[in-house]
């Protein structure tokens, strides 16, 4: 029997180590002083606004775009750095589109066959076969693209970029051409064939839930830069710039000041034992706000349903702009009502100085605290 305890992919060496890299078009960085370890097996949600880098990021690890500074390490090979450029089709990197670019002549076999010409016939078929019966397309194998539903295609198009089986796969926006509800079942299977595989996956995407629900890691982008990473739970709960808070969802902000152990605000005074003092932003997400039977009183001034989630706005006489109170219980309350409201204080982060200029976030109660 193997005592062996099994290797947690934490401490295997990285499948990919971006180091430094640059990337400029017309002067401008596209990229700029980018570093990204990925360990074998992992899966990375990249995220960012649109035009961010993160295509462009993709295209230099495959191969299709040059760099202007730094370099890529594929296993422990370099790849692209000064005075080394490894063609892409010897980079063993699986690309997966948003639009799945299947060829229309070919047949989902033949389509999933394609990346594998150059080996012999019999093991060739026996891989597609096999990857086949694993995403279960059998049903699908002699069908041209035009026969088959967006799901059906997006399907094909993932067996086809892992039928190599690619030191990494390479998925930029996946899941995009899918509605709503298909969108969630596919993103679903294909994670879970994912890591059945152990494939090391990096997925591009500019959703934040999406990321949240796809990545071990995510990793954000802003304007050619990588501004946090972390895993989706840390990064959500406890996001260390302003930047990433306000990616995932909105936030209320309140401005305080510092006043011994407290911070005083508009809509109350919270404990908080760091010396600060200046005054602060406190950044309070609307899961944050309940109503409560002790608590700021508000006014009801709107009431929406977003699925399973209620959203209430809460006019409060002190502050500019209504709390947004998101809740998965249904409130009984109604526009005009008069109401009161409470905040869980272990979620609340705080922005020292102006949320627009300094972006850095701390827990309201720190890590000692109550
Ligand atoms: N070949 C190119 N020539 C000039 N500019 C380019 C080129 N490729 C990308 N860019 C610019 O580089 C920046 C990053 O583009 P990139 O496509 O990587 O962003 P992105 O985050 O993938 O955006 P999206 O989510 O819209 O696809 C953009 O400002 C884009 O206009």
């Amino acid at each position: 029997m193997n005592d062996e305890p099994p290797i947690s992919p934490q401490v295997l060496p990285p499948i990919l180590e971006i180091c430094g890299v640059t990337r400029r078009f017309g002067g401008v960085p596209a990229l700029d002083n980018v570093s990204l370890k990925v360990r074998a097996g992992e899966i990375v949600a990249l995220l960012g606004h649109s035009g961010c880098g993160k295509s462009t990021l993709l295209r230099i690890i495959a191969g299709v775009e040059d760099i202007d500074g730094g370099q890529v390490a594929l296993g422990s090979q370099v790849v692209v750095g000064s005075d080394v450029f490894v063609e892409p089709e010897i980079r063993n990197v699986g690309m997966m589109f948003q639009d799945y670019a299947l060829f229309p002549h070919l047949t989902a076999r033949q389509n999933i066959g394609f990346g594998l010409k150059k080996m012999p016939r019999k093991r060739a078929a026996a891989r597609v076969a096999a990857i086949i019966e694993r995403l279960n397309l059998e049903s699908l194998s002699e069908r041209y693209p035009h026969m088959m539903s967006g799901g059906e295609q997006q399907r094909v198009a993932l067996a086809r970029a892992l039928a190599p089986q690619p030191h990494i796969l390479l998925m930029d926006e996946p899941f995009s051409n899918l509605d709503r509800g298909l969108r969630e079942r596919i993103r679903r299977e294909t994670v879970d064939v994912l890591r059945a595989l152990g494939t090391t996956a990096i997925i591009v995407t500019h959703d934040a839930e999406e990321a949240l629900a796809l990545g071990d890691r995510v990793v954000l982008m802003d304007k050619g830069r990588i501004v946090e990473e972390g895993s989706g739970e840390a990064i959500y709960r406890t996001p260390r710039t302003a930047d990433a808070a306000l990616f995932f969802s909105h936030v209320n902000i309140v401005p305080a000041q510092p006043s011994g152990e407290w911070l005083e605000s508009p809509i109350g005074r919270f404990p908080d034992r760091r010396a600060r003092t200046a005054p602060v932003r406190l950044f309070i997400r609307p899961q944050a706000v309940a109503l409560a039977e002790q608590g700021i009183p508000a006014r009801v001034s709107g009431r929406m349903l977003l699925g399973e989630i209620e959203e209430l706005m809460l006019t409060v006489e002190t502050l500019n702009e209504p709390l947004v109170m998101r809740t998965t219980t249904r409130s009984e309350v109604e526009i005009g009502d008069d109401v009161r409201v409470s905040f869980d204080t272990g979620s609340i982060l705080v922005c020292e100085g102006d949320h627009t200029k300094t972006r850095a976030l701390t827990p309201l109660v720190d890590a000692g605290g109550v």
